[in-house]
């Protein structure tokens, strides 16, 4: 079993990271993480904070000389941004001096020490006061912020290298739609895309579609308005009976669902054609079986399916066709044009704080979502083939497929 954890907050000292039962051997460096990081920050649309703030990444655990030991990974983000906030999010309520926190004087209520209590719409302010008890939504938002999936991508990156090294699976994301302008349909990557979806300005994968989006944020961007769209994650490679159907919590696409869900800003999860598949008929909906090997009787026999509709994922379980699945992200909440809230300290209607923040964070969430997949699938890949190190789960991989009655044709 993989269990992997988050803590930190946005600008604490440092975001922190674990990833336990990862098997020994997978290679990976902190440069391999370090560019997986630097991926996050792309994207035209993102905020101020993205361009000075540097993710000093240190791998305390678990790594020795690029591989992975077997022993929990431990992983250390440093915020840059933390020395002008050391007052602020200090960990002890003194200070050098001995001066409390909250002696008079000390700190000013005003700039970044001031109490929050302007509730933000669309963000967890409010419900969080209410919930944990507080009459400033700085902890709230401190642990709120997406700033934390950071963390998640950084051990993302060392499930996406063991999935890349132990099954030969390829995990790559790209935006499908910005705002109302989406890519035409059946645009997906094949193997090898990654760097060029890369070095796309909205990581779009159609050059034309990629210009309008791009238009579609300076627009909203020069209205004080923000965006949303849809990312969709593509697995080549995945062999056939990740997951399983005899129980929902074992079910692949549940699990990948709600990996997904639990990533800030998303709202809406589709597995292949998802919602569209709701609208066709059943004649149309399916991906149908056929022989592909041209030979008779059930020895040897190879199939495929003619189309994959259902994202590579039938009955809870991975069908051995290319994995894809969609996330819906909801426009930034923070709108620089402020939405209306209520001062809780003052009882007086209010305008929400919108300080700097993003226009558009999908191309980001397209990331964050790889590796929230990637650890999912990883998961999935020790629970059918088990093995301490990389080179005993590849073992039983190809032993389990080589046994297989009804082998799968490699994609086109
Ligand atoms: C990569 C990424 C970057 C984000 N950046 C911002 C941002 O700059 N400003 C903002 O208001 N929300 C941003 N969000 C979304 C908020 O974190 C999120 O909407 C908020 O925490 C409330 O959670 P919920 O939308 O899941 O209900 C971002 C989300 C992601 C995934
Ligand atoms: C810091 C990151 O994203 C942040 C996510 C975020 C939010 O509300 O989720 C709000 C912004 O933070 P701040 O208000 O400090 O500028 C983003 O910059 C990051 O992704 O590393």
């Amino acid at each position: 079993m993989l269990r992997w954890l988050t803590a930190g907050e946005s600008h604490g000292p440092a975001l922190a990271g674990i990833l336990e039962g990862m098997p020994a051997g997978v290679e990976v460096t902190s440069s391999d993480i370090s560019t997986a990081l630097a991926r996050r920050r792309l994207g035209h649309g993102r905020g101020a904070r993205m361009g000075f703030e540097q993710d000093a990444l240190e791998i305390i655990g678990g790594v020795r000389h690029g591989r992975t030991q077997g022993g929990p990974i431990a992983l250390r983000i440093g915020n840059s941004e933390w020395p002008r906030w050391s007052e602020v999010m200090a960990a002890d309520p003194t200070d050098a001096e001995g001066r409390r926190y909250d002696e008079p004087g000390r700190l000013p209520n005003r700039g970044r020490s001031a109490a929050l209590t302007r509730p933000r719409p669309g963000h967890a302010d409010l419900t969080g006061m209410q919930k944990y008890g507080f009459d400033d939504a700085r902890p709230v938002l401190e642990r709120a912020s997406a700033r934390e999936t950071a963390t998640r991508v950084a051990l993302g990156e060392v499930a996406r290298q063991f999935l890349a090294q132990a099954v030969g699976a390829e995990v790559v994301s790209h935006v499908v739609s910005l705002g109302a302008v989406a890519v035409p349909a059946g645009t997906v990557p094949a193997r090898g895309d990654r760097e060029r979806i890369d070095a796309d300005p909205v990581r779009c994968l159609d050059p034309a579609t990629s210009a309008a989006m791009v238009a579609e944020v300076d627009a909203a961007h020069s209205e004080g308005d923000t965006l949303g769209g849809v990312v969709e994650v593509v697995v080549h490679g995945l062999p056939p009976g990740l997951g399983s159907y005899v129980h929902w919590d074992r079910k692949l696409d549940a699990r990948l669902a709600a990996a997904l869900m639990g990533i800030q800003a998303i709202k809406g999860v589709e597995v292949g054609d998802g919602f569209e598949t709701a609208r066709r008929r059943g004649s149309a909906a399916h991906d149908e079986i056929e022989r592909v090997d041209g030979g008779t009787g059930a020895e040897g026999m190879v199939v495929r399916r003619r189309t994959d509709r259902a994202g590579g994922v039938e009955g809870g379980m991975s069908n051995g066709q290319t994995l894809r699945v969609r996330a819906a992200m909801k426009p930034i909440s923070t709108v620089p044009r402020a939405l209306d809230t209520v001062d809780t300290a003052s009882g007086e209607k209010a305008q929400a704080i919108a300080q700097r923040s993003d226009v558009c964070a999908v191309p980001a969430a397209g990331v964050v979502a790889e590796a929230m997949v990637a650890l999912v699938l990883a998961d999935a890949v020790l629970e059918k083939f088990g093995g301490d190190s990389v080179e005993q789960v590849r073992a039983n991989v190809r032993s389990y497929l080589d046994a297989l009655p009804v082998q799968v044709a490699p994609e086109a």
